[in-house]
């Protein structure tokens, strides 16, 4: 984006005439623990890089992950990003899995004020096509794609005992009474563009302190939060694995961007392949696609030249995309309203 220039009749006397260069851009993740996630973070960095995504990774560590692991995640050009944790007020919520608990400070992401735009991805997420077009899309919403609740991971919700899912609205309708209003659009918080904000940051750790935490923590929250500017996009950008089985009507692998590794033992760096669905021959084919890249050494970051060499290095031409066609896509998807890009004129 070009640097903005501020126009002169602007220009109080004496100002810097120095250009105002608009803040950047970022993909950026979350790392806890002194686990086995860092190697779906370091996946994810060589997968940014095969997709020659010229912004980079930050990493949004918790202090228990080791010096050893930040070292790791350094190696591969990552920008790594020390965050104090975010607790839920204390209450007897049973979360769906356990550690979810730490998954409320993704919250401290909405920190990252030197980016003007950052898209959040999972560290169990994994990127096969650019999708740097994502940036481009209109201020002022939360974009995420719509999660299914069919999992047993939902067997707590209303919408799961009557086997509504918004991914087949008309299959079982949402009941006209004692169910209360249909469930807003629901997002999966595994991946999401958003602008960080100060303001907003403060709001959202204001509002947590008064919201008692649910099954799935930061998730929810975010939902509830930005149900009224989120904005939904196509599965392609983060293909939720339980879709595979759950709807597969919805699902053209072929086309499927991004990909989220989130379904009971379809982790890649530890898949056995033991859990429900595992020997399925589309995630057998989705781990080794991960594991491909994890494995492939040539994608391996390579620290830049000297800086001399570097002014005129590019780190890789992500294709230009031009974003009406893509708008206007989204749009006509029918399924639900998606925002269109305010026209060039
Ligand atoms: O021990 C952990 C658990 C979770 N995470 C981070 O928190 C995210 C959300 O957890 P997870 O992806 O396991 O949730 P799911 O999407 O599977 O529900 C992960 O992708 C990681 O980025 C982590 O770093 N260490
Ligand atoms: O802390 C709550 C988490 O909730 C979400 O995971 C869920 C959700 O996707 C369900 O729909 C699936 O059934 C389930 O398997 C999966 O774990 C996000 O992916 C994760 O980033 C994080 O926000
Ligand atoms: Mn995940």
């Amino acid at each position: 984006m070009a640097p903005e220039l501020v126009p002169s009749a602007m220009k109080p006397a004496g100002y810097c005439t120095r250009p105002v260069t608009v803040p950047s851009r970022a993909y950026v993740t979350f790392l806890a623990g002194n686990g086995d996630y860092v190697k779906g973070v370091v996946g994810l960095a060589k997968g940014l890089r095969k997709v020659k995504t010229p912004y980079p990774l930050v990493v949004a560590v918790l202090p228990d992950v080791p010096e050893e692991h930040r070292r790791i995640l350094l190696s591969q050009g990552c920008i790594v990003r020390e965050i104090d944790p975010v607790y839920p007020p204390d209450n007897q919520t049973q979360f769906a899995m356990a550690y979810y608990v730490i998954n409320y400070s993704k919250l401290r992401i909405w920190e990252f004020v030197e980016y003007s735009k950052m898209i959040y991805l999972d560290g169990d997420i994994q990127v096969f096509e650019n999708i740097d077009h994502l940036f481009d899309l209109p201020d002022g919403y939360l974009y995420a794609v719509m999660d299914c609740f069919c999992e047993k991971t939902w067997s707590h919700t209303p919408q799961y005992k009557i086997g509504y899912c918004q991914q087949c609205p008309e299959k079982v309708k949402w009941p006209a009474r004692g169910f209360g209003q249909p469930t807003s659009l629901y997002f999966n918080a595994g991946m999401f563009v958003y602008e960080p904000s100060l303001s907003m940051y403060e709001d959202l750790l204001k509002t947590l302190k008064i919201t008692p935490s649910t099954p799935f923590a930061e998730q929810d929250f975010l939902n509830v939060y930005f149900r009224e500017i989120y904005k939904p996009i196509p599965l392609v950008y983060n293909l939720v694995l339980a879709m595979l089985w759950r709807h597969p009507e919805n699902v053209e692998l072929d086309k499927v961007k991004v990909v989220h590794y989130c379904a009971a033992g379809s982790k890649p760096w530890r898949y056995t392949g033991k859990e429900d669905n595992m020997q399925r021959e589309d995630i057998k084919v989705l781990v080794k696609k991960w594991r491909d890249i994890y494995n492939d050494e040539s994608l391996d970051y390579k620290k830049p030249p000297t800086p001399a060499a570097t002014a005129t290095a590019t780190v890789g031409e992500a294709e230009a995309v031009n974003m009406q066609p893509f708008l206007a896509a989204l749009s006509e998807a029918g399924a639900v309203q998606f925002v269109t890009a305010p026209s060039a004129a």
